[in-house]
């Protein structure tokens, strides 16, 4: 049996030379378990529960872009936060998901530990399967605070990553569609 993951805060604390019974860190060991559980908390979800059935059919076959969705997860060489926010754009083929199942796809692999390009892939991936779209678009762009506030402590690179899938990979002029929506987007490739 393990250990709550509580009791590996304090020993934590107690490896950093903090003593764990002071005022101000009572209960420490029990917020941080917590926290880090909810940010991690996509090990518990599943693609068809969080979609939850809101497939609807629709005669719609042209492209659904949703832009900015924001994220937050932690990368999985130094569990430090990734932040940023995600573009998804598919080509309808009879049915179109709820739209508010985007950000919970999102959600649901960002709360996992991850490398950028793997959550990217990942997210492309379901919003296939679900919508079973004939091509799916996936642009996220994050900053990595294992970049910022450690290690290179670079402040101002972010990381892009694209998942073009089925006719977003095939179709140059459906890429520059999505691209080009993309760009025009407020604030996702804001510089500085
Ligand atoms: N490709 C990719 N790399 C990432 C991501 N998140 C963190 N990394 C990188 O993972 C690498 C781990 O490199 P290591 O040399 O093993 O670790 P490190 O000594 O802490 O590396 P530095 O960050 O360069 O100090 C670093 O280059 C990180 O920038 C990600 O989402 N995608
Ligand atoms: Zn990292």
């Amino acid at each position: 049996m393990t250990k709550p993951l509580s009791e590996h805060y304090e020993a934590i604390l107690r490896g950093l030379g903090e003593d764990p019974e002071r005022g101000g860190l009572v209960g420490t060991p029990d917020r941080a378990a917590k926290a880090m559980q909810f940010l991690t908390e996509g090990y518990q979800q599943d693609l068809q529960t969080i979609v939850n059935g809101a497939v609807f059919e629709s005669d719609n076959d042209e492209m659904v872009v949703v832009q900015n969705i924001e994220f937050y997860s932690l990368c999985e060489h130094h569990m430090l936060p990734f932040i940023g926010k995600a573009h998804i754009a598919y080509l309808p083929t009879g049915r179109v998901l709820g739209l508010s199942k985007f950000a919970r796809i999102v959600d649901m692999f960002a709360r996992r530990l991850q490398i950028q390009e793997s959550l990217t892939r990942q997210v492309a991936l379901a919003v296939e399967e679900v919508t079973q779209a004939t091509g799916v678009g996936v642009i996220m762009e994050a900053k990595h605070m294992c970049m910022m506030m450690r290690g290179v402590q670079k402040q101002n690179s972010s990381m892009m990553t694209s998942v073009m899938l089925g006719s977003f990979r095939e179709n140059q002029a459906t890429r520059a569609e999505f691209l080009n929506l993309a760009r025009g987007s407020s604030g996702f490739f804001d510089r500085g």
